[in-house]
């Protein structure tokens, strides 16, 4: 293990199925460069959850696009590697990413309903999904469409596959948005996110649907949150970030009982106390 692996928390990237490494990237703007993010590594092992934690602004989003290769126009990778299954992503050509972005890393938004396509029912847009990244037939995408609603919990699928996305509540839209994400039962799932918008209840919910299909298909998630206590619910490995930084990381059960950096405790103390917290956490903390 290299000093940067272990300053990082990582393994060396030899066990990891994604593994970033020194990534630099920074935008152009009205007031000249910058970079944003500077020499950030973590890694993600094969079917684990990765959680990212930080405050607004400390670059845990750019992070995620820059590994699916999705920066916004004026940004750049100036250094660093990330590497999936090995494989250099920030080498690739973007038919190449387009591919991996199908079949190999699914993708769950903060805004479902900004990110499915509204004048497309669910259904045509799970088979056209299914049509671009698998060989299944007309009848076997359909079959596999309904048993992908079925699979995140949404009542009445077959009725719902000819809906629109608009006619879903928030909860039902990002269910939705997750089956769409595991269409082609990617080996990693990054999750922006996802229950941001979401009421505490419906956010418990969908919380509880990512860690059953993890297990059900051990599949690994990075998942990015400003939220300690949704970190306290999935981490595996903890990955706190700070200014475009990695200020610490390591496996949850560590980082969250014995916090490194001050910036960690920091975050630890403003956390809500379990016994005093959201039901989301207070059930958890009875169960
Ligand atoms: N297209 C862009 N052009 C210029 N700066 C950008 C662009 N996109 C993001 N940034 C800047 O990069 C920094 C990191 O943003 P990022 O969205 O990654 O933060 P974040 O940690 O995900 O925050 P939040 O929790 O609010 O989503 C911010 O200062 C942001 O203003």
């Amino acid at each position: 293990m290299t000093e940067r692996d272990r300053k990082a928390g990582t393994d060396g990237g030899s066990a990891a199925l994604l593994s970033v490494e020194g990534l630099t990237v920074g935008f152009r703007t009205a007031a000249g460069y910058a970079d944003i993010l500077h020499a950030v590594s973590f890694a993600v092992r094969p079917g684990t959850t990765t959680c990212v934690v930080g405050e607004s602004g400390s670059g845990k989003s750019v992070s995620c696009q820059a590994v699916l290769g999705l920066l916004p126009a004026n940004g750049r990778r100036t250094a660093g590697r990330i590497l999936f299954e090995g494989r250099d992503l920030a080498a690739a050509s973007e038919a190449e990413l387009e591919t991996i972005r199908g079949r190999g890393i699914g993708m769950v938004f903060q805004d479902p309903l900004g990110s499915l396509n509204p004048l497309h029912t669910v259904g045509t847009q799970l088979r056209e999904t299914l049509r671009l990244h698998t060989a299944l037939s007309e009848p076997q995408r359909q079959a596999r469409a309904l048993e992908l609603l079925r699979l995140v919990g949404i009542p009445e699928p077959e009725q719902r596959l000819a809906s629109y996305v608009h006619q879903f509540s928030g909860g039902m839209a990002q269910r939705v948005m997750i089956a769409m994400a595991l269409a082609c039962e990617p080996k990693l799932l990054i999750a922006d996110e996802p229950t941001t918008a979401l009421d505490v209840t419906i956010q418990a919910q969908i919380l509880d649907l990512l860690n059953r299909l993890k297990a059900e298909f051990g599949m690994a998630i990075l998942f990015v949150t400003h939220d300690l206590g949704v970190v306290a619910e999935m981490a595996d490995d903890v990955v706190v970030m700070r200014h475009g930084r990695v200020v610490e990381a390591g496996p949850a059960a560590r980082l969250l009982t014995a916090p490194q950096a001050p910036y960690t405790r920091e975050l630890l103390a403003a956390m809500p106390r379990l016994d005093v917290a959201a039901p989301v956490y207070r059930k958890r903390a009875a169960s």
